[in-house]
């Protein structure tokens, strides 16, 4: 590999060598080097390393939005608003244009009805007829589910169980923030090891922890398989943006966002957006502006969100591994 950079070299060569996304570039270039290659649950194919870290500071409303690859940033944010109404069922993010959990539904209902349906007419089906979204749309107890509605049982008194009040934990933490900042426990769980089987994927975002440091509230996020080309742009972008609305919540300043991967991989069939973004240099600083104080963090909406000074380079697609 005569052609390929020393570290040094590459460095030397960086016009804002401080800026944050490098450390994702060089992720993404060490597990494109380096990665441990090997045949995955999809079939894909993924090169992959074990244990990753990437931190951002969220000062000054800058948010951690990959400036070599355009991202979605209203899509990301639809999602993680979908997620705190508790849904699991894809219809309303299909209504809304949002088709980054369609494949999962639509690759059950393709093999169960022997169907060759298209994406966009079986997403059309789902947002047109309400009984198809019900049989056919949900998710199983993913994330919204578990966040803001975990799964209680109470015991009849005689062996037997009853479902009992769901578990708020997205309420559960503001409230702990508010009353015992210094708390180690401010944790949101997506793994709910009981109900994992019935998930059309088992979380991948599974745990998130705030810290509060004087008046600034930071967000960590655990996530134990990344897709490093795909996912990770929405995960840290959604880490940065509930650590936000959490702290416009409880009255607090953005801190850090830091992010954990387990399982951090790159798919085979992704060649074509490493090697473009590896060529590409990180520049500029994204700042998100909340434009709106709702009285509580359910009450969100997509117009609350403005991104200023974001100039990125030009979006790369890449094929979603089902
Ligand atoms: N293989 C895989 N990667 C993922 O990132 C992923 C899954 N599976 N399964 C569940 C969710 C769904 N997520 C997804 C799925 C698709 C995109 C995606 O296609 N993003 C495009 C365009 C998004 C748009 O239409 O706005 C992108 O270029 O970012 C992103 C996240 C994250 N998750
Ligand atoms: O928010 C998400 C959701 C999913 N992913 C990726 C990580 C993996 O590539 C797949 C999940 O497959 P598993 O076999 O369950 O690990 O989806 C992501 O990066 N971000």
């Amino acid at each position: 590999m005569a052609t390929m950079l020393s570290p040094t070299d590459s460095q030397q060569k960086r016009a804002d060598p401080g800026h944050w996304e490098w450390q994702y570039i060089d992720l993404m270039r060490r597990i494109w080097e380096h990665g441990d290659e090997r045949i995955d649950r999809t079939g894909v194919g993924t090169r992959s390393v074990f244990g990753a870290q990437i931190r951002f500071d969220l000062s000054d409303g800058k948010m951690p939005l990959l400036t070599t690859k355009r991202v979605y940033w209203k899509t990301a944010t639809r999602e993680l608003l979908w997620f705190l109404t508790g849904d699991t069922n894809i219809r309303n993010l299909c209504a809304q244009g949002v088709e980054i959990w369609t494949d999962w539904p639509l690759d059950r209902f393709r093999k169960a009805a022997s169907s060759d349906i298209s994406r966009a007419d079986f997403s059309r089906r789902i947002v047109d007829d309400a009984d198809f979204a019900a049989e056919w749309g949900d998710l199983g107890p993913v994330y919204g589910k578990q966040w803001v509605d975990w799964p209680t049982y109470q015991p009849n008194g005689d062996g037997t169980f009853s479902p009992g009040p769901g578990i708020n934990q997205v309420a559960q933490v503001i409230e702990s923030l508010k009353a015992n900042p210094g708390s180690r426990r401010h944790i949101i769980e997506g793994w709910n090891v009981a109900e994992l089987d019935a998930m059309a994927l088992p979380p991948c975002h599974k745990t998130y922890q705030f810290h509060v440091s004087g008046n600034r509230l930071s967000g960590l996020l655990y996530q134990r398989s990344c897709d490093l080309g795909l996912g990770f742009a929405f995960n840290m972008w959604s880490l940065a943006l509930l650590t936000r609305m959490l702290a416009q919540q409880t009255g607090m300043e953005p801190g850090e966002a830091v992010w954990m991967g387990g399982d951090v991989h790159l798919y085979l069939n992704h060649a074509e957006l490493v090697e473009a973004q590896l060529t590409r240099e990180p520049a500029g600083a994204p700042r998100l502006e909340i434009v709106r104080r709702p009285d509580s963090i359910f009450d969100f909406r997509i117009e609350d969100f403005s991104v200023v000074d974001y100039s990125p380079q030009a979006h790369i697609s890449a094929p979603v591994a089902v």
